[in-house]
Formats: structure tokens, C-alpha cells, sequence
């Protein structure tokens, strides 16, 4: 038994290249139509769903007549944009099978390096998963080139998961999981079922792909366990094609190599705002909303904020002081400091009237917020 995936909420799934293609046939229907049944079931359960699906370069390789991977970096992306359309529309037509939409999101590295395209990213995937869609990421192969060369999408999967602060990252791939070695080349590699996120005998185990599809291979995967293990969420990787392997999944059952993350999410998302020591900038809280705050565990709203001090743009770490100057709260802000200031001792219902547009009816929502 394993209660990893039965106890988690909310799920990142990230099904690679060599699956989603049937080692290059072109997209697997069947296969896709079998996980979208599965997801379907996973919804019912109460579990919300994210898919990172690769296979567009693939799918369009074969769509344009290419037999081998190109190497001009060019046609790689006119292969992804082109194959991209048919994933958009085998995912919609396979989740709509099952009265669930879909929605493509196309997403690059640098977009989640940059703190306002974070925000924007967060707030677009929550509320698509809040609105019952299920959300279908690829690489941005367009405008990247650097990441269409090594082209690895267990690295996005990760990043979404500490985006939206998943439960946990299911990598399902063309193996039943991690071995000690890669089985391709060494029949006497056994499967490791379990192992803690971020071990470093796990990445002397991996190896590089091993088909000419997959590019990440092994490697990446495991990184990706480190990385998503950084906002709490816990990793199984598992073979693709396991009869029922999700259902089997959130059912508690042990399948494929299970990496534990050491920490929970809000210690993970405390580290990483008190990472943040220069906050870039700080505002000054009223008695009531302090106690709102660091009592009621409620967001911060423009009305409780009396000052603004310093410059920040949307999407900055800033402190909430009290009256006296004590910390009380860090967190992101969803508005910059300029803004801030012509909505602060405003009600919510009148940010719109005055900025002419609503990012949120919080100035830091409390999922963005930490005590301090
Ligand atoms: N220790 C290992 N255990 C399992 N697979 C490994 C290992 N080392 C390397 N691999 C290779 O990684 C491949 C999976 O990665 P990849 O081809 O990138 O798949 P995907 O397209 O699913 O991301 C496997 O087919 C396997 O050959
Ligand atoms: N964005 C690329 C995905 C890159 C890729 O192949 O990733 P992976 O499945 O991790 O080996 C595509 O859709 O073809």
C-alpha cells in the first residue's frame, strides 16, 4: 500500500514523449483516451488534475513528413507548433468523452522566473482548475530555443507543481519506474520502489533517454522529484501504459518508484518567502487587519493598509507591519506599490472604479501570505 497519490488533492501528471506517441507513430488515441477515462475518475474523486503532455514535436515531425528528429532548431519549433495543434485536439475530444473541458496552456521556464507571469500563470491554472477544467501544459517550443535542444518536460512538470502548490508529480513514462541502472542497457537492474526526493544515489542510478524520442531520460525526472520535493510535493514515477495506473494510483496501490519529499508545503513556502530577505517593500497595517491576518488566518485586504512604503512592482515579496513597525506577514503582492496606494483604505468593491481593472480582491491573498 501506498498513500501518497490517495491522499493528495491536487495532481500534476506528466505523460512524455515516448508514450504519448507510441514510440513515434503518431498520437496514441487510445492510449490518451484511456488516461483521459482515468483522470475523468480521479475528478469524481475530488482530486484536481493538471497535465504537462509532451508529443508535439513528435506529432508534428510526422505530420510535416520529417522520419528523423531535425536538428535545425527552426524546424524543430514549426514541428512543435504544428503537432501542438493535434494534441489540443485529442485532449479536448478525449475529456469531452467524459463532459470535461480542456484548456491549453503553453508555458516557458522564463515565465516562471519572472514574479508577475508567476502570479498571472498561478492565478489563470487555479481558477481554470476551480472552474472544473482540466488544464493541458506544454513547453512554449515557439519562442524558446535553448529548452527545445534539450527538450525535457519533467522539468515543467515540477515547476507547475511548486506553482500550484500540487500534492504531488506523477511522471508516467515508457519504464515501470526507476531502476538501479538503465534497463535498456543492463537486463540485471531491479526497480526501486521507494527512495526520498532528492537523494543523491538516486542520480548516479539514472541515465539519459533512451529512446531517440524522450530527451530528458532518467536524469531529468529525478531532478524533477528534487525540485517539486521543494514545495512539498511528493513524486511517483510509473509506466504509462499499467493497466488503470492512476485509478490504481489514487487507490492507494504501490506501483513504480515512489520519492517521498521531506517537507510539507507550508514549511516549503515559508523557506522560500524567508529566502526572499530583501522584501521590496513594506505596508503598514491597521489593528484590525492585523489581527485578521495573524489571528483569523484571512487575507490581506487594500482596506486594512494605511501606508505604503518603498517601490514594488506586482508580484514582489513585501512586509506587513503593524502600527509600531512590527512584522506580521510576508507575502505577494498582487498589486504594485503605485497601485497600492490609490486603493489602500478602499473597500475591495471600489479597486475596479478606481484602477480601472482587478487583479484580485486582495492586496496578498492568504495563500501567498506567511506569518512571521
Ligand atoms: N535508471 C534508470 N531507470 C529507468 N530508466 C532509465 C534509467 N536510466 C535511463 N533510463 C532511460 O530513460 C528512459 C525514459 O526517459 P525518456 O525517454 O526521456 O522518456 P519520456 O519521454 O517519458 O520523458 C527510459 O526508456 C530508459 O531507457
Ligand atoms: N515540448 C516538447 C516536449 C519535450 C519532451 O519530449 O519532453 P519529455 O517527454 O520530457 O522527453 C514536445 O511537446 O514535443
Amino acid at each position: 500500500m501506498n498513500s501518497v497519490i490517495q491522499k493528495a488533492t491536487r495532481i500534476i501528471i506528466k505523460v512524455g514523449s515516448s508514450l504519448v506517441t507510441n514510440d513515434g507513430r503518431g498520437l496514441d488515441h487510445a492510449a490518451i483516451a484511456r488516461w483521459a477515462a482515468q483522470i475523468a475518475a480521479l475528478r469524481t474523486l475530488g482530486k484536481e488534475v493538471v497535465l504537462v503532455s509532451s508529443g508535439a514535436i513528435a506529432e508534428g515531425m510526422l505530420r510535416l513528413g520529417f522520419e528523423q528528429r531535425p536538428t535545425d532548431i527552426h524546424e524543430l519549433q514549426a514541428c512543435a507548433a504544428v503537432g501542438q495543434m493535434g494534441l489540443a485536439q485529442i485532449y479536448e475530444t478525449s475529456f469531452r468523452a467524459h463532459q470535461l473541458g480542456t484548456a491549453q496552456v503553453l508555458l516557458t521556464h522564463a515565465d516562471l522566473a519572472d514574479r508577475e507571469r508567476y502570479l498571472n500563470a498561478r492565478s489563470t491554472l487555479t481558477t481554470l482548475l476551480r472552474l472544473g477544467v482540466v488544464p493541458i501544459i506544454n513547453e512554449n517550443d515557439t519562442v524558446v530555443t535553448d529548452e527545445i535542444k534539450f527538450g525535457d518536460n519533467d522539468t515543467l512538470g515540477a515547476l507547475v507543481a511548486n506553482l500550484i502548490e500540487a500534492d504531488a508529480l506523477i511522471i508516467l513514462t515508457d519504464q515501470q519506474g526507476l531502476y538501479s541502472a538503465d534497463p535498456r542497457k543492463d537486463p540485471s537492474a531491479v526497480l526501486i520502489q521507494q527512495g526520498r526526493a532528492g537523494d543523491l544515489a538516486l542520480e548516479a542510478m539514472a541515465g539519459g533517454a533512451g529512446s531517440s524520442l524522450g530527451r530528458g531520460g532518467m536524469l531529468t525526472k529525478i531532478l524533477a522529484a528534487k525540485r517539486a520535493a521543494k514545495s512539498g510535493a511528493h513524486t511517483v514515477i510509473a509506466y504509462g501504459r499499467e493497466h488503470d495506473v492512476l485509478e490504481r494510483l489514487a487507490g492507494g496501490e504501490a506501483i513504480g518508484t515512489e520519492l517521498a519529499a521531506q517537507t510539507g508545503h507550508l514549511t516549503a513556502r515559508k523557506q522560500w518567502m524567508a529566502d526572499h530577505l530583501h522584501t521590496a517593500g513594506q505596508v503598514v497595517l491597521d489593528a484590525g487587519a492585523v489581527q485578521k491576518l495573524s489571528k483569523e488566518g484571512k487575507s490581506l485586504l487594500p482596506i486594512g493598509v494605511v501606508e505604503v512604503k518603498g517601490e514594488f512592482g506586482r508580484g514582489a515579496v513585501i512586509t506587513c507591519v503593524g502600527a509600531d513597525g512590527a512584522p506580521v506577514a510576508r507575502g505577494l503582492s498582487n498589486y504594485t506599490s503605485a497601485e497600492t496606494r490609490r486603493i489602500m483604505r478602499k473597500p475591495s468593491s471600489e479597486i475596479e472604479a478606481v484602477l480601472g481593472f482587478v487583479e484580485g480582491q486582495e492586496l496578498i491573498h492568504r495563500d501567498n501570505l506567511v506569518l512571521v
